[in-house]
């Protein structure tokens, strides 16, 4: 079967792990009390901190405390979707003025146009928000890569471990599940997407060690042909 849809993790597949550790959740965790205190009236940031209260299971939580919860979900690198949704919204800033731009591996962007140049759809799937994805990919270091996106998804539609979103996600690509492929630098999220029937390839960039991995793997996309798989 031919691969005909390419579904691609962000941090440590396409993009490098310090970009996103060391750059945007510092920058998230500097501006958080400044940006959530301005736009606490907002209605979008009003109803994420509700969601910071239902997901801690304090309904009266402080506005105060809820700034220092998110602040340590990021130290603690938590997937937790109000706090990706606020990231996102904070980064737009940081974007805008140019503050950083997202980064993107050489070989991710040859590769990424190839492949939409021979026909392949390409998908995102990532804990980050999609808001925070169109950003990255649109202020990338590379200039805007939005448009070779046919569509993106987070955790919206669950968390990137478990069969069930990659299912979900199988059904709104709507192609058979192994003619996509997905890519990730996280066995567990590799495993979670091979039970749903897709194909997988790690990404192993930095260095990560890979025992006991059950996946194909390359150390970039320059390694990898998608027209062998099958
Ligand atoms: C999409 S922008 C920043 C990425 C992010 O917030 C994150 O948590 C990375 O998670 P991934 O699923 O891409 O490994
Ligand atoms: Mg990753």
């Amino acid at each position: 079967m031919m691969i005909k849809a390419i579904l691609t993790d962000i941090e440590g597949t396409t993009t490098s792990l310090s970009f996103v550790k060391d750059v945007l959740f510092p920058y998230a965790n500097q501006h958080m009390q400044d940006f959530v205190v301005a736009h606490r009236q907002d209605p979008a940031v009003a109803s994420l901190i509700d969601d910071v209260r239902l997901e801690t299971g304090n309904a009266v939580l402080s506005l105060a405390d809820a700034i220092a919860q998110l602040r340590q979900w990021i130290v603690e690198d938590k997937k937790v979707t109000p706090l990706k949704a606020i990231q996102g919204l904070m980064w737009e800033e940081g974007y805008r003025n140019g503050d950083f731009t997202g980064h993107v591996y050489e070989d991710a962007v040859r590769h990424l146009l190839h492949w939409h140049e021979l026909g392949l759809k390409l998908y995102v799937y990532s804990s980050g928000s999609v808001y925070a994805q169109k950003l990255l990919f649109g202020y990338s270091d590379a200039g805007d890569l939005t448009a070779l996106f046919s569509g993106y998804f987070d955790t919206a539609v669950g968390h990137k471990r478990d069969v069930a979103a990659y299912r979900h996600i199988i059904e709104a690509i709507g192609l058979p599940a192994d003619e996509i492929l997905f890519l990730s630098d996280i066995a567990e999220e590799l495993d979670a997407a091979a039970q749903a029937g897709m194909k997988t390839c790690c990404l192993v960039r930095e260095n990560q060690p890979i025992d006991h991995l059950n996946h194909h793997w390359v150390k970039n996309f320059d390694e990898l042909n998608v027209m062998s798989i099958t």
